[in-house]
């Protein structure tokens, strides 16, 4: 099938090149222009693992191109629509882009086209942008993205589940959908009909409930640190409980990234103009800002009360391991606040030294790990990076100047990291300094 996807940004650039994996022929279409031409020419303008292999076979089948000219898609049949939906001041998601989008590409449809909402929207946009696309003798789905980014690859080609949003009754869309999708459904993906309200909602609510998961763990992290508890045996201990399941339940500095947090603050506030009260998803958030606090104040308690000059090393800024997206990055938050404090931060990642010092200039980067901890009096570990769990704490004691570390994802081998010396403050196992030192895991 001739398909468009316009917007080429982490959801979309996946999705053309795994579009041409499964046959079709595919123009990406986005207006950053240096995306463009980075994609065309095999280069993936960020980081994401699989995805370069997958765009440079893409091309090499001449059935993958991108361009800055929406005229172009006229050709295709099928459009999705990978547009970002960031927020606004106030926390509602932003839809001037996805509208600006709609309205440029409305003109150029074909009757019989299938226009196929990805973007994460407020519930009740599908609806109205189905009125313009119908308008034009088109059609609209919705199915909604669950990829996860550092799996964008695996997750988009071997998703757990399909939604598609359709007008009651549109079978001709779904069939159309069947078809895009054949050979993942042919592997045994679920695949679900729905209204487009519910297909916006799925989304929301899926990213509203993990984000929730991970609160309600820093939560009791929180409560561990108090009262002596174990946070990780809890987590296994909940997680053996099939009905609660041990995924998202890893403690420590709490979500970040281009999604959960802006769709949490998106949705509460769309439950607002809906007369619907999701205030809890204001605590959901409040818990996970308060890790980031909790790891400066731990900082802060160990250098004496000061970080002011303190040279402290950060470990990690991307918002997780295997990306360099520090869009939301709890890491880089934190990096950025010791900064105002008046600390001397110096930080190392192995993917996101680019995009931080884009966003962030007033650290001192590295390339390397130990240029990164050389005479540090203070490390902190804030993405769990392998390059850093398999870091060797004896290697690392020699370069710095004081052998402390906070352990801000609960990732390090704190036995490894004490016999080599150091004093290991993990987020929900750390106590702070004037407690009883057998008390520090
Ligand atoms: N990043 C992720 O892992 C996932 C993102 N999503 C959702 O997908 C949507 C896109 O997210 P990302 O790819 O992360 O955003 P992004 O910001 O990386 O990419 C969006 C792209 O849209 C382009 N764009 C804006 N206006 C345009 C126009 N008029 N015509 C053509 N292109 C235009 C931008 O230049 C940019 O390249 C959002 O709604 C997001 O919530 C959903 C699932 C996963
Ligand atoms: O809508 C989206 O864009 C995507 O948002 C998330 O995916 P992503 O943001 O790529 O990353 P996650 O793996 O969900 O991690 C999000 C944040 O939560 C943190 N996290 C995750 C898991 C955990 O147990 N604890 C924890 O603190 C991570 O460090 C990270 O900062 C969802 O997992 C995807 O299903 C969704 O499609």
């Amino acid at each position: 099938m001739r398909i468009s996807v316009i917007g080429c940004g982490y959801l979309g650039a996946v999705h053309a090149a795994a579009m041409v994996s499964l046959g079709h022929t595919v123009i990406g279409v986005d207006v950053d222009e240096a995306r463009v031409q980075s994609l065309a020419h095999g280069l993936v303008p960020f980081y994401e693992p699989g995805l370069p292999e997958l765009l440079t076979e893409g091309l090499a089948t001449g059935r993958l191109s991108f361009s800055t000219v929406m005229d172009d898609v006229k050709r295709a049949r099928l459009h999705f629509l990978a547009i970002g939906t960031p927020q606004t001041e106030s926390g509602a998601a932003d839809l001037g882009f996805l509208f600006t989008a709609v309205a440029q590409l409305v003109p150029l449809l074909s009757p019989g086209d299938l226009v196929v909402g990805k973007s994460t929207v407020p519930v009740g946009v599908a609806a109205r942008i189905a009125e313009v696309v119908e308008s034009a003798g088109a059609r609209l789905a919705w199915n909604p993205e669950f990829l996860r980014e550092g799996r964008a690859v695996v997750d988009t080609l071997s998703p757990d589940r399909m939604v598609y949003g359709v007008r009651e009754g549109d079978n001709e869309a779904v069939a159309l959908l069947d078809r895009v999708y054949e050979q993942i459904l042919e592997s045994g993906t679920p695949r679900m009909v729905t209204d487009f309200a519910t297909a916006e909602l799925v989304k929301v609510a899926a990213n509203a409930f993990l984000a929730t998961k991970i609160s309600f763990i820093n939560a009791m992290a929180e409560v561990a640190e108090a009262s002596g508890a174990n946070i990780d045996q809890l987590a296994d201990a909940l997680g053996q409980d099939p009905r609660i399941g041990r995924k998202f339940l890893n403690s420590g500095l709490g979500f970040g990234g281009g999604c959960l947090p802006k769709d949490i603050r998106g949705f509460v506030s769309r439950g607002e103009e809906l007369g619907v009260d999701l205030g809890f998803l204001r605590e959901v958030e409040s818990i996970n800002l308060r890790r980031r606090q909790r790891v400066i104040d731990l900082a802060v308690d160990e250098l004496g009360g000061s970080v002011v000059g303190k040279r402290i090393t950060i470990l990690g800024l991307a918002f997780k391991p295997n990306s360099d997206d520090v869009r939301d990055s709890p890491a880089l938050d934190v990096a950025r606040r010791l900064v105002e404090l008046g600390a001397v931060v110096h930080a190392t990642d192995p993917q996101a030294l680019e995009t931080a010092r884009r966003s962030t200039p007033g650290l001192d980067y590295h390339a390397d790990v130990p240029d990164a901890l050389r005479g540090a009096e203070l490390v902190l570990v804030l993405t769990e990076w392998e390059a850093f769990t398999g870091l060797d704490p004896e290697l690392a004691a020699s370069l710095v100047m004081n052998r402390t570390v906070i352990d801000g994802r609960n990732c390090l081998d704190s036995v490894a990291w004490q016999r080599a010396g150091w004093r290991v403050l993990a987020l929900g196992h750390a106590v702070p300094a004037k407690l009883s030192p057998q008390a520090v895991r």
